[in-house]
């Protein structure tokens, strides 16, 4: 999974170690006074930097003025902030130094960097805008900063471009599980997307997973253009034991998805499951079907489904749901195959639709609920391994 941006990226963290850094250093040396630097962000060190003034043997000897002792060089207090935890929470300004000595990474080879960052992201499909906002984060978190020299370079420019990426990620969330509690029922919610990218499985991994959580769930097989798409969520409906009105191929498909509705409604069940048919995003009957269909069953949720190997494609594609009927969250299928992991990287920024599920395997258990730190974990602490 993400192999590629994962492989990538770690090679722009090597680089970091050799960027050209200038030393900090105090212009004189600090009369007893905590000097504060300009990127100080917590005054933590404060009462360690007051307590600088001499150890008490020193005190204790004051008739020693004339041999003194070697008085060091650098008594200025590095701030000793724990060492990073990789992963979790971490915010590259905590790596900033809070005392006089410290060393800054040098803007010239920082272009280079971020020039080299901006193709990697490309190349691996993330979308153009969000690429720029990456880079300005990145950008933000490293330039004229100064580091504690606790830290690598390699360090602070991975904890810089996972937080910015991090940043880019954090846009909205969706939580399914706290959204259904509160839902009316039944709850009903409409797949869109085209053919081939697994919304079929999706609907089966969903309905498994409510049944798992001891909801009754209704399918409603509205795919009526292809008669395969019938028969392959019927033998899903089956395989969980799991209700699914259908109808005949080319049956007006918000038919039965009223069909469907009135079901769930007479025997109280908890979800209906719209499945829905695919063909290309650019096809106008499709797109006035799926009006209809949400006119009709007028769905709690829309969800639609991409996959995440199509990239830019499956944003394009997104984007044309959405005007249409309104898209609420989105499922990214076949996430285990893609090594780019541009789509996961930048479909809900640019869509402004959060992702609910990542989908990373054909077993009915290979659904995954999304966050940033899902993201985050699979990208960079797994990069290390
Ligand atoms: N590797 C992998 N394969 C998947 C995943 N999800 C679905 N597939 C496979 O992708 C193929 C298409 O999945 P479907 O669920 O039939 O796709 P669909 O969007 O319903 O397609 P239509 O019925 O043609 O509209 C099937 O072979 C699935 O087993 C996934 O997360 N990972």
């Amino acid at each position: 999974m993400f192999d590629s941006l994962k492989a990538k990226l770690k090679s722009i963290f090597k680089k970091g170690s050799t960027l050209d850094e200038e030393s900090v250093y105090k212009k004189e040396e600090p009369k007893q006074e905590p000097v504060v630097s300009p990127t100080t962000e917590k005054e933590t060190e404060v009462p360690e930097q007051q307590t600088v003034e001499p150890p008490k043997e020193v005190k204790a000897e004051p008739a020693r003025k004339e041999e003194p002792l070697p008085v060091k060089k650098e008594p200025e207090p590095e701030e000793k902030p724990a060492k990073p935890v990789k992963g979790k929470g971490k915010r590259s300004s905590q790596m900033l130094s809070t005392s006089l000595l410290g060393k800054k990474i040098k803007d010239d080879p920082l272009d280079d960097i971020l020039d080299e960052l901006e193709v990697i992201l490309l190349e691996s499909d993330v979308a153009y805008d969000v690429v720029q906002e990456i880079i300005l984060g990145v950008r933000n978190n490293l330039s004229g900063k100064k580091y504690s020299r606790e830290y690598s370079l390699e360090e602070v420019v991975e904890l810089a471009v996972k937080e910015s990426v991090g940043d880019v990620l954090q846009v909205n969330e969706f939580d399914f599980d706290a959204w259904i509690e509160q839902q009316k029922r039944p709850t009903i919610i409409m797949f869109v997307g085209i053919n081939g990218t697994g919304k079929t499985t999706a609907i089966a991994k969903i309905a498994n997973r409510l049944k798992g959580e001891g909801k009754s769930v209704v399918l409603a097989a509205c795919d009526t253009f292809r008669a395969g798409a019938i028969e392959q969520l019927t033998v899903h409906a089956d395989r969980l034991d799991i209700k699914i009105v259908k109808s005949q191929q080319e049956a007006d498909p918000a038919s039965v998805a009223y069909d469907a509705i009135e079901h769930a409604r007479s025997k109280m069940r908890d979800v209906v499951l719209i499945d829905t048919a695919g063909r290309m995003q650019t096809n106008n009957n499709l797109i006035a079907e799926m009006k209809k269909i949400a006119k009709v069953a007028k769905p709690d949720l829309k969800i639609f489904v991409g996959d995440a190997l199509a990239g830019n494609d499956a944003i394009e594609q997104a984007k044309v749901f959405d005007e249409a009927i309104g898209v609420d969250a989105i499922i990214l299928t076949k996430i285990d195959t893609d090594a780019k992991g541009g789509a996961a990287l930048s479909i809900a920024k640019t869509i402004g639709k959060p992702i609910a599920f990542v989908c990373d395997g054909q077993e009915y258990e290979d659904i995954s609920k999304f966050d940033a730190d899902w993201m985050l974990e699979r990208l960079f602490d797994q990069a290390e391994a």
